[in-house]
């Protein structure tokens, strides 16, 4: 174990637990239909679905020090810390590494120096699922969403700045890995199934 890595998991080194896993990022703005996309694979293909909101919101419900300042981020949908979710994703990748077929990375990289962070010290995607919607189409399911969900970000005001750093951040995201030729556009306008058809299709692709 290297200087500095007491939690076991050394956050500046690639893990030899990792090297070969198969790892498919899912990117696409808030509301988008990431995560329900993402249930859909698992369904199907028994791949190991790792949402970066959903790791972060664990955490919060922790009530750990860490989860509070957290939370005060995530509510005004600001981005966290690099490092922090970039470790909590590796953390979670390890304990699943031994049993996972694949890892679905729903809603990483954010920004394109996570994508450049996360090859450093996990490893390289073989397909980035873009799952491209309208502004307005996220807008009205985030909006019908929060009438349920309890998240703290599913405020107009929020989604707003999800929208505006979403389009900022993370559309360049597409673009860098656009370059390697492993995205696959996915039209997300349409019902779940309808979505989820193309999905099949990307990821059949790859078999
Ligand atoms: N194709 C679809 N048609 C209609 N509603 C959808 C579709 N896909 C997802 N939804 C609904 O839209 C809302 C957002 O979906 P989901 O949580 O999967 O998005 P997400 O991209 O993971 O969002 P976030 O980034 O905020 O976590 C959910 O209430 C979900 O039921
Ligand atoms: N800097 C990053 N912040 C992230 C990332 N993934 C999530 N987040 C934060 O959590 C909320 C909710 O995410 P969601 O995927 O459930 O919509 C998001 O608004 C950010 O505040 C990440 O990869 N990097
Ligand atoms: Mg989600």
């Amino acid at each position: 174990m290297g200087a500095g890595c007491s939690s076991g998991v050394c956050p500046s080194r690639k893990s030899d637990k990792l090297k070969n896993s198969k790892i498919i990022f899912v990117v696409g703005g808030p509301g988008s239909g990431k995560g329900t996309q993402c249930e859909k694979i698992v369904e199907r293909y028994g791949f190991t679905h790792l949402s970066s909101g959903d790791l972060l919101r664990a955490e919060v419900s922790s009530g750990s020090e860490r989860g509070k300042q957290l939370a005060a981020i995530m509510e005004k949908g600001e981005l966290v810390p690099l490092d922090t979710i970039l470790n909590m994703i590796k953390e979670a990748m390890i304990a699943k590494a031994s049993t996972s077929k694949g890892f679905l990375i729903d809603g990483y990289p954010r920004e394109v120096r996570q994508g450049e962070e996360f090859e450093k010290k996990i490893g390289a995607p073989c397909l980035l699922l873009y799952i491209d919607a309208k502004a307005e189409t996220m807008l009205m399911r985030l909006i019908k969403r929060g009438e349920t969900s309890g998240r703290s970000d599913d405020t107009a005001q929020t989604i707003k700045n999800r929208l505006e750093l979403y389009y900022k951040a993370t559309e360049p995201v597409i673009a860098y890995y656009q370059g390697r030729g492993i995205v696959r556009k996915i039209n997300a306008e349409g019902s779940v199934d309808e979505v989820f058809s193309q999905v099949a299709n990307a990821i059949e692709s790859l078999q």
